[in-house]
């Protein structure tokens, strides 16, 4: 089954007489688009209303749906066709809100004026105080200059805003901790740097998010140099621990030791060389790359990688094959190998689905979906600001993919990402290490 990725409501009535439900669930069946959930809105003594989630490829099977259903004849009305993704992202996702009420006199007197200046000038004198009494340390700001939005490319930071807004519901879901989307209005390196610089003193630490390649490399190395918080770029970082933790678990699963295996990279980008780099340091001994960038194939060179010259070479050789290109169907069936593991990473449709991976012979496949940095960056960042930890270093992050591989169960890849356990276990680890490493143990 191939995944299919618009979603559409379908409100339909039918009259209430047993077998209705199911003459719509063949229509949609048949057209090939497959059903979620099903809520009964209404039932009346001679009609039920009932809202129907389909998930379909193309407008074109949305509509051969609707001619379907419309040719269903005994009473059978399709009455609404909406797009509740969408809906649900009316008035954004997210919304700054205080945890103090404000309904008397005397509350406004102390949430405000004249009491605050208390507290501000107890912070000008002690200025670690400020951890104890505003948001700072418990902030993240999610930066990004719109370079690399998802697979979809440099669409600019105010079309990346809904993927930036879901980052920060998932932080503050995930980890408690306020995610506050900053939008640059320049891709220049070195105003990136002088901007997050300005801005830091509000947060606790700075998610860097789809800053494309090479650039992002600049970015970040010079912020971790010039700051003293933690810094993560997620594209690189966070997609490295969860990749890692899913080869982790496919090779405990297979009976294979990781550090022996052939790995193989397809896109060497933000997200490809930090994958590169995270293995080589785990130990990985042989990683393979290509990508259709000569400077990103040079990069692997300095890295110690080793150079594919093509993807069906990089597919002939490895055990574990990794795909960050943002290039949907890069991955041809007729290129898999028997019982390789195909991680397929580029969102929003990967390299290949992992139903066709595992079809032509996959022992495991996924996708961006699932290994997902969802799974990392909340609790990383949760574990960092804990231990008040000024930088997230290679320890940390190893530790946040052993751990979140100590949550896969035997035969997956990763674990579910809103299993709350997940999160602390890597926030938990994180701040372990982060604490060892300050005192220097
Ligand atoms: N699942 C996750 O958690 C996750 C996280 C980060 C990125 N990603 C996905 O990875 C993809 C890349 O993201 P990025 O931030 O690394 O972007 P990037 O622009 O930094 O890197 C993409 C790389 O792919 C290469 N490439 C493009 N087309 C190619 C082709 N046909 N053959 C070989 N190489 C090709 C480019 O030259 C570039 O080096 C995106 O689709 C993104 O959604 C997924
Ligand atoms: O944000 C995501 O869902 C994944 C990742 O950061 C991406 O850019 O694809
Ligand atoms: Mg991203």
């Amino acid at each position: 089954m191939i995944t299919k990725h618009m979603i559409r409501t379908l409100m339909i009535e039918t009259p209430t007489v047993p077998g209705n439900l199911g003459k719509v669930a063949t229509a949609i069946g048949l057209v090939g688009a497959d059903i979620g959930e099903v809520e009964t809105v209404k039932v009346g003594p001679t009609y039920t209303m009932r809202n129907i989630t389909v998930q379909v490829e193309t407008e074109e099977q949305l509509n051969e749906i609707i001619t379907a259903i419309e040719g269903l004849e005994e009473g059978i009305k399709l009455h609404t066709v909406s797009d509740e993704v969408l809906s649900a992202h009316e008035g954004g996702k997210i919304a700054m809100k205080s945890k103090m009420p404000i309904k008397s006199l005397a509350e406004l007197r102390r949430v405000y004026t004249p009491g605050v200046a208390d507290v501000c000038s107890l912070i000008k004198r002690e200025p670690d105080k400020a951890e104890i009494y505003t948001t700072i340390n418990n902030s993240v700001a999610i930066v990004t200059d719109g370079t690399a939005i998802l697979g979809l490319g440099n669409i600019g930071p105010v079309a990346g805003m809904p993927v930036m807004e879901g980052k920060a519901a998932l932080f503050d879901q995930l980890a408690g901790i306020s995610g506050v989307p900053i939008l640059l209005d320049t891709t220049d390196p070195e105003e990136i740097i002088r901007t997050v610089k300005n801005i830091a003193p509000g947060f606790g630490g700075i998610l860097l998010e789809d800053i494309g390649s090479p650039h992002c490399f600049e970015v970040e190395n010079r912020l971790k140099e010039e700051l003293n918080i933690p810094i993560m770029h997620d594209d690189q970082h966070g997609t490295a621990v969860v990749t890692l933790a899913a080869a982790i678990s496919a090779c405990k699963s297979a009976g294979i030791d990781l550090k022996e295996a052939k790995v193989g990279q397809i896109g060497l980008g933000a997200a490809g060389a930090a994958i590169c780099r995270m293995f080589m340091a785990y130990g990985v001994q042989v990683v393979y790359g290509t990508d259709k960038s000569e400077m990103a194939m040079n990069r692997l060179k300095e890295y110690g990688g080793q150079i594919s010259s093509n993807i069906e070479e990089l597919m002939e050789t490895c055990d574990i094959v990794i795909a960050t290109t943002g290039v949907p169907g890069l991955i041809k069936k007729e290129f898999v190998k028997e019982g390789q593991v195909i991680l397929a990473l580029s969102n929003p449709r990967p390299e290949i689905e992992p139903e066709v991976a595992l079809e032509a012979g996959a022992a495991y496949a996924a996708d961006g979906r699932s290994i997902n940095n969802v799974l990392g960056f909340p609790g990383i960042f949760r574990g960092a600001l804990n231990a008040k930890s000024k930088v997230v270093n290679h320890e940390m992050l190893v530790a946040a993919a052993e751990a979140i591989a100590s949550c896969t169960k035997h035969g997956d890849l990763v674990p579910d990402p809103l299993q709350p356990e997940v999160h602390e276990k890597v926030a938990e680890e994180v701040e372990r290490v982060a604490r060892h490493v300050y005192v220097g143990v």
